[in-house]
């Protein structure tokens, strides 16, 4: 790739927080129409990353380029071209939804005609058009999330940056949320997307970068990532009773690390290899057992920050 295609270009990024070193020597590329993903535990350096690639915090090392252009403070040419959707709720609590979006978007754009047909695609975007008079006091913390999305993407940015825009939101919001970047992505925005949640992550991003103390611990697609671990399906086959003879045969097939029974259910944690769940079921089918159901669960990208780290990513969860 080279430099021009890539929206987002950080070399050896490094912060530090007096002696903590929030940010340890951290390089990436993000490509135009890419959604890429920075996942990672609590702590491990994903707001911080944000903050210094808008200049909103500075930096004791590294270098950040935006469009192929340099970013520094006074970038205000390459700033207007990004949308933030900020970690923390960031609205006016004395102006209703629609002069919320509007006082956002006239940052950028003075056109007024403008500036009101993107203000109502930026509500009808987020779903709040029964709610455009109505002040952030009164929506539920689902519907703020998306008023904070509706300020962050109404100038219609090239690249947008999400930090964690999910936690603690509705079920329903959560989807209208995830659904809409999609949407972004499709209609040629690039998206950076930080979260917690790796099925968040696995569902919405083309690439990801998993962080742990500052640093990339892996990055890839989400195929990729799981490639690169020893750890392959966990299986679980509904088996009622099944004697220890056979559950020996089990954990002696060749890739099995794990096998045990638990409420009638038999569950076998697998190393990556092929034919893992035909090799189980003959076993069973060798010794005359009738099974129900069976479920194979292929690894998660826990599973590669687990055994990259030897942590759960949601342990600080
Ligand atoms: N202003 C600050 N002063 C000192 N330490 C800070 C400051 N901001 C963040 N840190 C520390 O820097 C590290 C990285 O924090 P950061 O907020 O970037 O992580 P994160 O991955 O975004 O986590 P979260 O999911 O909680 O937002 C943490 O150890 C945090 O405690």
């Amino acid at each position: 790739m080279g430099a021009c295609d890539a929206v987002v270009r950080i070399d050896n990024l490094v912060k530090r927080y007096g002696d903590l070193v929030a940010v340890d020597h951290l390089s990436l590329s993000i490509a135009r129409g890419e959604v890429f993903g920075l996942l990672g535990p609590n702590g491990s350096g994903k707001t911080t990353t944000i903050n210094c690639i808008l200049q909103l915090l500075s930096y004791d090392h590294g270098d950040i380029q935006l469009f192929g252009e340099p970013m520094r403070p006074t970038s205000y040419q390459l700033k207007r071209r990004i949308g933030v959707v900020p970690q923390e709720v960031a609205v006016f609590d004395e102006l209703t939804v629609r002069e919320n979006v509007d006082s956002f978007c006239a940052l950028y754009v003075g056109d007024r005609a403008l500036r009101r047909e993107l203000v109502n695609d930026a509500i009808a975007f987020v779903g709040l058009e029964k709610f455009e008079g109505f002040r952030p006091k009164k929506l539920s913390g689902g519907l703020l999330r998306r008023l904070n999305i509706a300020c962050g993407i109404a100038h219609r940015p090239e690249l947008i940056i999400m930090d964690e825009p999910t936690v603690a939101v509705d079920p329903q919001s959560r989807e209208s949320i995830l659904s809409g970047i999609e949407r972004l992505n499709a209609e040629g925005a690039t998206v950076i997307y930080t979260s917690h949640y790796m099925e968040e992550v696995e569902r919405l991003c083309s690439r990801i970068m998993i962080m742990d103390h500052g640093r990339c611990v892996a990055s890839g697609t989400a195929d990729e990532l799981k490639g690169m671990i020893g750890t392959g399906e966990k299986i679980s086959v509904e088996v009622g009773r099944m004697d220890e003879g056979i559950l020996e045969r089990v954990r002696s097939l060749d890739h099995v690390r794990t096998a045990e029974t638990d409420g009638g259910m038999l569950r076998v944690q697998c190393a990556s290899g092929a034919h893992n769940l035909a090799d189980v079921l003959g076993v069973l089918g060798d010794a005359g057992l009738a099974y129900g159901r069976v479920l194979s669960e292929p690894p998660t990208l826990n599973d590669v920050f687990l055994e990259i780290t030897g942590r759960a990513l949601r342990d600080e969860a």
